[in-house]
Formats: structure tokens, C-alpha cells, sequence
């Protein structure tokens, strides 16, 4: 449910938050417009899917009979949607980042919104008549910005807490989800922080609730929210069925979320072939980072300890996702015991006996962590640095790598310098590498119609067409030759817009896949020079 490293850089890159950019002219607090919650898409069919119970993993789905990747296996709106914790100034209706120099204000309660005419105004999905009610008695102090950003941390628990009288079918449906209020309790760290941001920011707002509620809806939230919108999101969602999906390092769905739609909508598909009594799983962690990473990273925001095949493979399923290069000999060093973070690492390869200590993996995985969020996200000298300096410490498959790998593959051929009609053979050959190194990782960490397969396959066919265009037209190769390397373009092409096709039209991802069908209309024409292409 978490993509935000993944989406720090793309944001960065400035890509992908074209959504919240366009505006919707509404009237604000106008009743008639508050959004009724639409009725889940009818069920054309049984439900594919079963809900079980273990004791390990809680209440959890599998399904109930074979699914196609594609499929959908949850379409609902959402319960309740709000601002993220740690969000700076945004709108209260779509969630947009404010300009702290011109912000306007919602005609009624006076809290920051982007216009009067924001779609989000007068709907649930964003800033209710009711919540509007309530924030009325509790007027923003805009002489103090940052105690007002803080105070942003309460809203999206308020609104769930608003449902109670608000929205008793909501309210009941939240309440059914986990909260681990034991575990968090006994942690000690986020307790304390929602004792002060939430807990007692509502009661000085001279709200009525009890405190162990406030609490229970801070870890319903914690445990069971998506992050939704563009990339850079800021808001967060809770869903009536899709909390369900338990969690796995290797994903067998995808989902998305529809902003523009009434209710906003989730939609969870499979991204491959399930068999009945197959777990169908999402991954709650970003799935290019490292066992140590997911693991740490599942267990501070969703208190579980995984234990996926993923992690508890030294190898991480073949991919080498995690290891280092022996200095010795070269080869593989892997953890020992990939679910034992105080294991000791060895190297694989034949005789050698080089280890490594858990504190010292650590270590040189913070510096070189450290060194990566350094370079700028649209530095393509950097990336290439990074790789080629740490070329004997890190496998050519590490996650670093890999991160470094999938910001290039989407670098060469968009940015100043690396404008694809403008790279030179060296530099095309070299995005094609990276994609295809990609693509190997991807096809076993985010088999199926992945997003990350589907956008990696689109950014693999562009510098195969150059190539072959230009082959073509220097005549170095035969129609024979050029119908087989278009084939393969097609072939990537067409399974780039089935698997972008599924995402909102307007996104990055959408976009890309109405690129991919003009380019292979483009394709087709070629058969007038070359005959049927597949
Ligand atoms: C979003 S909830 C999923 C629904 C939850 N199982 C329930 O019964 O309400 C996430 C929680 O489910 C459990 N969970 C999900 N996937 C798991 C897994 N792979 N292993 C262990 N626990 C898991 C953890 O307790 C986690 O905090």
C-alpha cells in the first residue's frame, strides 16, 4: 500500500500529477451536491474470491475459482479518503499542494482549499458539508503555518470519526477493520506521536471522543489505508473489501484508483493467473528495495514480520535483489538467514569464505542508500556513476541497481541531452540494455500485468524503433530482418497498452497507453513495404 520512495523520485522528475491539475467547476456546499456513496459496480458474477481466517495473517482472501490476469477482483468506492500524515498545505477537496503565499479558503469554515470551484468541495471524497460544519467552530489561524500544517494530521481521523453520525453504514464498516491497538500500544514510538498530533489536537478543538476511539481510528488508518492519486500523492483511503488482500513481496495484484470518479473508486485486478484457493496478495511495501528494507519497512507501519517466499530466499527468488560482490572473488554475498536481520552474510562462490557481519551490511547499505538519494532524479551521468562506482560492491541486480536502472530507463530519451530522436546508437543500445536487465528483475518481483512491467515494456519498444528505423533506412538490414524486429516491437507494445490500458486515461500510465496503441497503428502502415507483420 506504500510507494512513497518510488514516488519521492518520480515526483521529482515531475511526472505523473497532471491529475489534480485540471478543475471541475462546481458550486461549493451546494447540498445537492453532496456525493452519495454510488452503489459498487453490480456484481455481474458470484464473487471470485473467498474471505478465510488464519492466525498468523488474520482475516485474508483467496479465490473461489481460477481468475485471468486482468481480471477485476474488487471495484468499490472508498469509505473514507483524506490527507496524508506529514502532507504540507494541501486542499481539502482534492488534496493539491497549496501556495502558502495565495491560498484561497473555503467560503464556509475559512480552511485552506484551492478555489471555490475545487470538485472536491460538498463531497465526501474530499471536504464534506459536514466536515465543513465541523471545522466552522474550529477556524485555521493562518498567522501560524506550520501549527495549521500540523493540524493537518487529525483531519482524515476526524473524518472518520464524523462518520459516526454522519455515515452509520461507513462507520461500521471501518470499525470492522484491524487496528493492532496492542502491538502499537506496546511499541511505544507511534502512540505517543498520535497521543499528541491527534488525540489532543481534537480535544482542543473541544470535540467529544474518547481516546482509545481516536486511537483505534489512527491504527485502522496506519494498518488498512491505500495512498491514493498521481504520483506525490497526498491523500489516503480506506476501502471496505480491499483492506482484506493480505500482504506478499511478490504481489499477485495490481490496483488503482479513480479520482475523478464519484466515491473514488478502487480497482484490484489480478496481474496473474490465479488458481482457486490461490492467496490473492498485494504488496504493502515498495517492491524495488531489498528484503532488509520491505522487512523493516512492513514491520514499523504494518506490525507484521514477513515471511513471503521472497524473504525468506537468500536469493530473493533468483533475482539477487540484495546482494553484494564478494572483493575477493566476485561472486554472490547473501544473508545467511534472510529473516534473521542479525544474521551474518557469506559469499557463494566455491572456497571462498568472505562474510560479513549484520551491523557492517548495514552499514555500507545506509552510505551507499545515502549516496543514491543524493543524485538529482533527472541526472543520467549520476545514475550511470552510481552504477559504474559501486560495480564491484553491489550485484548488477541489487535493488540500488535496479532503482538506478528504472529512473535511466526512463531518463534516456526524455531529458535534455538524451532526446531519443537525438541519442546516439551507444545510448539507444544502452536503454535497451537497462530495459531488458529491468524487465528480467520485474518479470519475477512484479510478474504479470504489473505497472512497472507495463511502463518498462513501453520504454523498451522506443529505442528498438529507432534502431530499426534507422537500420531500415541506411539499408543495413533486410525486410526480412525488419519484419522480425518489428514483430517484436509489436509484441511489447501490445502487451504495454493491454497493461496501461487498465490505468485512469488522464494518468501518466493511461497516456502512455494511448501512445503505445498510436504507435502500433504507426506499425501497421509499415506492412505496405513489408507485408503482414504477425
Ligand atoms: C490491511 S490488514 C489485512 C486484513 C487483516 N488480516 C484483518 O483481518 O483485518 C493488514 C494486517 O493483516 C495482517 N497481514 C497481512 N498480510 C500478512 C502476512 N503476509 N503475514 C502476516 N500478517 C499479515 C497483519 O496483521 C497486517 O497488519
Amino acid at each position: 500500500m506504500n510507494k512513497k520512495s518510488h514516488k519521492k523520485k518520480q515526483k521529482k522528475r515531475g511526472r505523473g500529477d497532471g491529475k489534480n491539475k485540471e478543475n471541475i467547476i462546481e458550486d461549493v456546499h451546494d447540498d445537492k451536491d453532496e456525493e452519495q456513496t454510488p452503489e459498487p459496480p453490480a456484481e455481474k458474477k458470484k464473487l471470485c474470491y473467498e474471505i478465510r481466517e488464519s492466525d498468523i495473517m488474520g482475516r485474508y482472501i483467496v479465490a473461489n475459482r481460477d481468475i485471468r490476469p486482468g481480471e477485476v477482483i474488487i471495484e468499490e468506492p472508498a469509505i473514507a479518503v483524506g490527507p496524508c500524515t506529514g502532507c504540507g498545505l494541501i486542499c481539502l477537496g482534492c488534496y493539491r499542494e497549496l501556495d502558502e503565499t495565495s491560498l484561497a479558503k473555503c467560503p464556509g469554515c475559512k480552511w485552506p482549499m484551492c478555489s471555490s470551484s475545487c470538485f472536491g468541495s460538498g463531497k465526501y471524497t474530499g471536504h464534506s458539508t459536514y466536515e465543513c460544519d465541523t471545522l466552522k467552530g474550529i477556524p485555521p489561524d493562518y498567522s501560524k503555518l506550520e501549527d495549521l500544517k500540523d493540524s493537518y494530521q487529525a483531519l482524515m481521523p476526524l473524518r472518520c470519526l464524523l462518520l459516526k453520525k454522519a455515515d452509520p453504514a461507513k462507520w461500521a464498516a471501518l470499525s470492522a477493520m484491524e487496528a493492532h491497538n496492542a502491538l502499537r500500544r506496546a511499541r511505544g514510538d507511534i502512540w505517543p506521536i498520535n497521543e499528541k498530533n491527534v488525540v489532543q489536537r481534537i480535544k482542543k478543538w473541544g470535540l467529544k471522543y474518547d481516546d482509545e476511539e481516536i486511537h483505534t481510528v489512527c491504527g485502522i488508518l496506519e494498518v488498512n489505508a491505500f495512498e491514493v492519486g498521481g504520483c506525490g500523492a497526498n491523500a489516503r483511503a480506506l476501502y471496505d473489501r480491499a483492506y482484506l488482500l493480505a500482504h506478499d513481496c511478490t504481489p499477485t495484484t495490481t490496483h488503482t484508483d479513480a479520482e475523478r470518479v464519484p466515491g473514488r473508486p478502487l480497482t484490484i485486478r489480478a496481474s496473474v493467473p490465479h488458481k482457486a484457493g490461490d492467496l490473492i496478495s498485494l504488496c504493502y511495501a515498495y517492491t524495488l528495495q531489498g528484503t532488509l528494507k520491505r522487512r523493516e519497512h512492513i514491520k514499523h507501519s504494518k506490525f507484521f514480520d514477513c515471511c513471503c517466499l521472497r524473504c525468506s530466499d537468500p536469493t530473493e527468488r533468483g533475482t539477487l535483489a540484495s546482494a553484494f560482490r564478494c572483493p575477493r572473488c566476485g561472486a554472490a554475498v547473501l544473508p545467511t538467514a534472510p529473516l534473521d536481520p542479525t544474521a551474518v552474510w557469506t559469499c557463494r562462490g566455491s572456497g571462498c569464505e568472505y562474510a560479513m557481519t549484520a551491523p557492517s551490511v548495514q552499514l555500507l547499505l545506509k552510505r551507499l542508500t545515502d549516496e543514491f538519494e543524493q543524485i538529482d532524479a533527472n541526472d543520467v551521468r549520476g545514475y550511470e556513476g552510481f552504477l559504474h562506482k559501486y560495480r564491484n560492491v553491489i550485484h548488477s541486480t541489487h535493488y540500488l541497481c535496479l532503482s538506478a536502472k528504472h529512473s535511466l530507463s526512463q531518463l534516456y530519451g526524455k531529458v535534455a541531452d538524451y532526446m531519443i530522436h537525438e541519442m546516439p546508437e551507444a545510448e539507444l543500445n544502452r536503454k535497451i540494455e537497462i530495459c531488458r536487465d529491468l524487465m528480467k528483475a520485474f518479470d519475477v518481483i512484479e510478474p504479470g500485468y504489473s505497472r512497472l512491467r507495463g511502463v518498462t515494456l513501453y520504454e523498451l519498444h522506443a529505442p528498438l524503433m529507432i534502431l530499426t528505423t534507422r537500420d531500415f533506412e541506411k539499408k543495413a538490414i533486410t525486410k526480412d530482418n525488419l519484419r522480425t524486429r518489428l514483430k517484436e516491437i509489436v509484441r511489447y507494445l501490445t502487451e504495454s497498452a493491454l497493461i496501461l490500458g487498465f490505468e485512469p486515461a488522464q494518468s501518466s500510465e493511461g497516456l502512455m497507453a494511448s501512445a503505445a496503441r498510436d504507435a502500433l497503428k504507426k506499425i501497421k502502415t509499415w506492412e505496405q513495404i513489408i507485408g503482414k507483420i504477425s
